[in-house]
């Protein structure tokens, strides 16, 4: 089965108001979707009702899978925070969701995801034991573990350095190809490396944003991208960057 497109269209209603009001977008299948916008808009909102999640916020509209098929099977989430289970070691909060399915876990692939985002030699280590970035890296190994078709990533680098973030984008680029993927970041940059597409989250809808016609992972210094970084930043309501005190 091919990564499918998802498709997004109502109004997103919080307690008393619209937290968004009318958009239509499609996330298209097997490529990466950007999601940016303001704190507090509804992005991880949207992105637990995709997952089929409990949900402050409702969607008064529709998510479906363009092929039909239902989309929650085929779904994993990496949230804001790493969600890990305290009293277990690294490895076993990587295989943790196919233990509770019943599942025996490839345990041999959950280690090589570990010493692939940098940890293959903290494997036994408990969660209080490892600091913030390694926590998220184990997260990122849990749901890179899943192997499913669509991923959601909250936020999934933002405690990381920026050497380790450089380096966690470009093992997620490369081992989420072909899924489909839906990444909420706050990082313009974060979003020009990755993005097949882009969209910028307001109260009053949700609309695209032009990217270089470079394929992702795009180097962050490149002309074309710092380009579209600047205007990204302008889009996202700074309205001249180098102005900024
Ligand atoms: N558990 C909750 N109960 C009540 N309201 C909530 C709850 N979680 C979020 N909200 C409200 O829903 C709205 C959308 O929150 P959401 O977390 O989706 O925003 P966001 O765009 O992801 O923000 P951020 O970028 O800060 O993570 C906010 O106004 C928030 O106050």
């Amino acid at each position: 089965m091919t990564a499918p497109a998802i498709h997004l269209a109502g109004v997103l209603q919080g307690a008393k108001a619209a937290l968004i009001e009318p958009f239509d977008i499609t996330l298209p299948g097997g490529q990466w979707s950007v999601l940016l916008g303001p704190s507090g808009v509804g992005k991880t909102s949207l992105l637990r009702l995709l997952a089929g999640l409990p949900c402050a916020a409702q969607l008064q509209g529709q998510i479906i899978a363009e092929d039909g098929a239902p989309l929650t099977p085929r779904v994993t989430m990496m949230a804001q925070d790493d969600q890990l289970l305290p009293w277990a070691g690294a490895l076993k909060n990587v295989t943790i969701a196919a233990r509770l399915r019943g599942e025996r876990p490839d345990l041999n692939r959950a280690g090589a995801l570990l010493t692939e985002v940098g940890l293959g030699a903290e494997t036994e280590r408990k969660p209080a034991e490892l600091s913030a970035g390694q926590r998220q890296r184990v997260a990122l190994a849990r749901t890179l573990f899943e192997g499913r078709d669509i991923v959601l990533l909250d936020e999934p680098f933002a405690a990381l350095d920026v050497v380790t973030r450089h380096q966690m984008q470009g093992l997620a680029a490369r081992l989420l190809a072909g899924r489909t993927v839906v990444l909420i970041t706050h990082d313009p940059a974060e979003a020009l490396r990755l993005a097949d597409h882009a969209w910028i989250v307001a109260r009053r809808g949700i609309s695209p944003c032009a990217l270089p016609c470079t394929p992702p992972p795009r180097r962050i210094d490149a002309p074309e991208t710092l380009a579209a970084q600047a205007d990204l930043l302008r889009r996202m309501g700074l309205a001249s960057p180098d102005k900024v005190a």
